[in-house]
């Protein structure tokens, strides 16, 4: 007999629930989340569709891994602690190799994230998957789009560009030595956001978000949330070493710029301020209007679903 909807939330999403703050996880009609005294939820919700966000013929493990990283990535970009995560998943039919498998990613991004699965939803449809994070903020800090000032100087965590190189090379535009070629795949496919860091910048930077549409379009999120002008240093650019061994160094630049799916952060320290460890000044925050780059100025900005 076919599994029913509930022998496969019992069988493979059930397991992946306990967390400090979890008072009740899957089985009821809601998940219960416990706040400490004077914290506030932060809450994010990211759909991830086959073909858009990743390649049709991708395993099932990394896609669950992947869904649940880039719905952390905005907890990161926020300075939330995680809490939990809820999962919305549509499938088209319920073929349990490939929900094993899945589940399995789903499962060591909770771990790696520290993000228990909660709740969630299952339907039947064109493959669809919906991770909601939920997150824990201690009362009056927000690493927010908007407070970035003129002097301020601008930084990422990380490399970029590297799960840029990663996609090239799933759709074969691309072909590294197997060494870089598995590190670059692994970075597109096991993103790992930087939610310490984002906690850690919560009394120090005057602005952040999490890079997921590239640098120039999200440090544009800042700079039109701040009303002020960032100028980014394509020289500055943390590039990994396997990108650095790219041949042609522009394409590595154009990813580390406008690619997307890094899943790190960009953020504005006032000057005089420590920089964090693995992070990197790019740039400056100016009075002014948008994102300028000198060299970048073909590339296009973000990526658009519409
Ligand atoms: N359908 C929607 N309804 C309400 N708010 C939305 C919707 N889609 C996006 N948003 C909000 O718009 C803002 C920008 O969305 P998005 O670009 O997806 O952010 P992010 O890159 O952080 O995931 C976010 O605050 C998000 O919550
Ligand atoms: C097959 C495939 N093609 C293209 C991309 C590149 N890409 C798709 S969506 C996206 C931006 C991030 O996705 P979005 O849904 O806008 O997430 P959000 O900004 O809301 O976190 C990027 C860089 C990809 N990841 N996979
Ligand atoms: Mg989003």
């Amino acid at each position: 007999m076919p599994a029913n909807e509930f022998t496969l939330i019992a069988r493979y999403f059930s397991a992946y629930g306990r967390g400090a703050a979890v008072e009740l996880g899957v089985g009821d009609d809601c998940a219960i989340l416990a706040l400490a005294p004077h914290e506030r939820l932060a809450t994010s919700v990211d759909t991830v569709v086959a073909g858009r966000h990743f390649p049709e013929e991708s395993l099932p493990e990394d896609v669950g891994f992947r869904a649940v990283a880039a719905a952390a990535s905005d907890l990161a970009g926020m300075g939330a602690r995680p809490l939990g995560m809820t999962l919305a998943l549509t499938l088209p039919e319920a073929d349990e190799l490939w929900l094993h498998s899945f589940s399995q990613g789903v499962a060591a991004a909770a771990v790696a994230l520290e993000l228990p699965l909660v709740g969630g939803d299952t339907t039947r449809g064109p493959l669809t998957i919906s991770v909601q994070v939920l997150g824990a903020l201690p009362a009056g800090k927000a690493l927010l789009r908007s407070g970035a000032q003129v002097g301020d100087g601008v930084y990422v965590s990380g490399t970029l560009g590297d799960a840029g190189g990663g996609l090239a090379i799933l759709e074969g535009r691309y072909q590294p030595e197997p060494e870089a070629a598995e590190y670059l795949e692994r970075r597109f496919f096991r993103p790992l956001p930087p939610l310490a860091l984002g906690a850690l910048l919560l009394d120090t930077a005057s602005a952040a978000i999490d890079i997921s549409d590239g640098l120039l379009a999200d440090a544009g999120h800042i700079a039109a949330a701040s009303g002020v002008r960032i100028e980014i240093d394509r020289e500055c650019l943390p590039l990994s070493a396997a990108l650095q061994a790219h041949p042609d160094r522009e394409q590595a630049l154009a990813w580390a710029l406008s690619a997307g799916d890094d899943y790190e952060l960009c953020f504005c320290l006032p000057e005089g301020s420590a920089v964090p460890r693995g992070c990197t000044r790019v740039g400056a925050v100016l009075a002014g209007a948008g994102v300028v780059c000198a060299g970048a100025e073909g590339l296009v900005r973000g990526y658009q679903h519409f």
